[in-house]
């Protein structure tokens, strides 16, 4: 059996799934795994097994925990593995489960290794890692300084522990190699930025690839005829105009700086703010913690990167706890001071601001809606009230019966608006950027 491990390391999470890759079908999920709040210790820790045949009679099948020893990426990355070994251990000492699911699940199985990296750069397809396109993901490291450094120290970790399986790197910047010319550019002289790279890259890739099949596919639509305005919301929140399946414009640029604010990005600022809000933003800061993931960045970019966002306007990095103080059940709850509402207020003004843009892009041929990530796919509230304002563009209603309920409901799509089968839909897109990883390396013969 030939298994697949997909690593997608988010800036405030590590999410990991094992699949078998499958011949003729599309890879089967076996079990997932998510490190959330590392940016915000403890760290919590899920292992959960999805469809191993025999692990019902295996008690380690499902486990949740705050972990204090989970720092960084690398280290919930170990977890990871050691959880895994520990769970096919005890596999194979069970006597119920059939033979081949107790010799498959050994981590000697694990041919590929997929890594998400936000910054690729110029590179458009995936890559296997070298030495060559290692250093090529490094010298990116300080575009995406949240990012690209800690993939590199988790495909460090995993040629280490895994030396028998190839690592191959997966970017979030693939999907938008379309951006036209004049979106791309920015209006700084094109020699120096030809020179340096300097030009709208876009992120979140790997997500609204997996967006745009899956809604294509709910929708009964040929990929390459739909259009749709996508919103990945999580701690970093970005926005895509989608036409004809291909990305025409997005919000992040450079890096994954610019756009929205997420849980600790500013999003766009006048440039010109930082130089007011500290005095030592040019400094230079170099940190080389190993081998991997170098990163050069000045004050500036440190503090616009980390301080920022909702960690700076109401002091937490889970927008689940903004929202339920904006809105308490009741009015005596509701907190003299309002840093919630104007956290919950400023994102929700900054969505209409790209939605409204993204639907003259596409000339309001606009097939649906799409919310995404872990705040577009978990905040009720924040559709709702995305949902209002953009009806007037003719988007559907949102139901609310069906907003409340989209945890329920199974399946990958969930529309909330009360459009039936036509119309301009609102939808909710479970994303899933390591079955997207997984679903290419499959799909790549050569790695097989
Ligand atoms: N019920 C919820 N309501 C609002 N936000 C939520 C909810 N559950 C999770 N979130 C938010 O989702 C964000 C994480 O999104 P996710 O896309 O998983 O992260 P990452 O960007 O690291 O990949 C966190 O800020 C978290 O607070
Ligand atoms: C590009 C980006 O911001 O990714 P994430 O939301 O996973 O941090
Ligand atoms: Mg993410």
């Amino acid at each position: 059996m030939s298994l697949i491990l997909a690593v997608n390391a988010g800036s405030s999470s590590l999410k990991i799934s094992l699949f078998q890759r499958q011949a003729n079908d599309p890879p089967r999920l076996l079990l997932t795994s998510s490190t959330s709040s590392i940016s915000s210790p403890p760290a919590k820790f899920n292992f959960k097994v999805i469809d191993v045949p025999g692990s019902e009679s295996t008690s380690s099948g499902h486990k949740e925990s705050a972990e204090a020893d989970i720092r960084d990426h690398e280290s919930a990355f170990g977890h990871f593995v050691e959880t895994l070994a520990r769970y096919a251990e005890g596999l194979r000492r069970s006597t119920q489960v059939p033979d081949e699911v107790r010799l498959s699940l050994e981590l000697s199985q694990i041919r590929n290794v997929c890594h998400r990296v936000v910054h690729g750069g110029n590179y458009v397809e995936p890559v296997a890692i070298t030495e060559q396109t290692y250093n090529h993901i490094e010298r990116l490291s300080d575009l995406a300084p949240l990012h690209n450094g800690a993939a590199l120290r988790v495909i460090h970790a995993a040629m280490a522990v895994l030396p028998n399986s190839r690592s191959i790197a997966f970017f979030d910047t693939a999907f938008h190699k379309h951006l036209p010319a004049h979106v791309a550019a920015y209006a700084i002289d094109q020699n120096v930025a030809r020179k340096r790279g300097l030009r709208k890259y876009g992120f979140h890739g790997l997500s609204y690839a997996f967006i745009t099949r899956s809604v294509a596919q709910y929708l009964r639509e040929d990929p390459s005829k739909l259009n749709i305005i996508a919103l990945h919301i999580g701690s970093g929140a970005s926005a895509c105009a989608i036409r004809g399946g291909k990305s025409i414009d997005t919000s992040m640029g450079l890096t994954p700086l610019s756009g929205l604010p997420g849980a600790t990005r500013a999003g766009d600022i006048d440039p010109s703010l930082i130089f007011h809000y500290t005095k030592n933003g040019g400094r230079i800061l170099s940190h080389k913690e190993d081998a991997a993931g170098e990163v050069h960045i000045s004050d500036a970019e440190r503090i616009l990167n980390t301080e920022m966002g909702w960690k700076a306007l109401a002091g937490t990095t889970d927008f689940g706890e903004i929202v339920r103080k904006a809105f308490p059940r009741s009015v005596s709850e509701k907190p003299d001071d309002d840093e919630y509402a104007l956290a919950f207020d400023l994102l929700l003004d900054r969505i209409l601001h790209f939605v409204g843009a993204y639907y003259l892009v596409l000339r309001g041929h606009v097939d649906a809606l799409v919310f995404a990530g872990g705040v577009g796919e978990h905040s009720v509230e924040l559709r709702s009230k995305v949902g209002e304002a953009v009806s007037c563009l003719g988007f559907a209603a949102v139901d609310e019966r069906k907003n409340e309920g989209v945890e329920e409901k199974k399946g990958v799509v969930v529309d909330i608006g009360n459009a039936g089968q036509c119309g301009k839909r609102v939808l909710v897109c479970r994303t899933d950027e390591q079955g997207e990883m997984a679903r290419e390396c499959s799909a790549i013969e050569d790695y097989w």
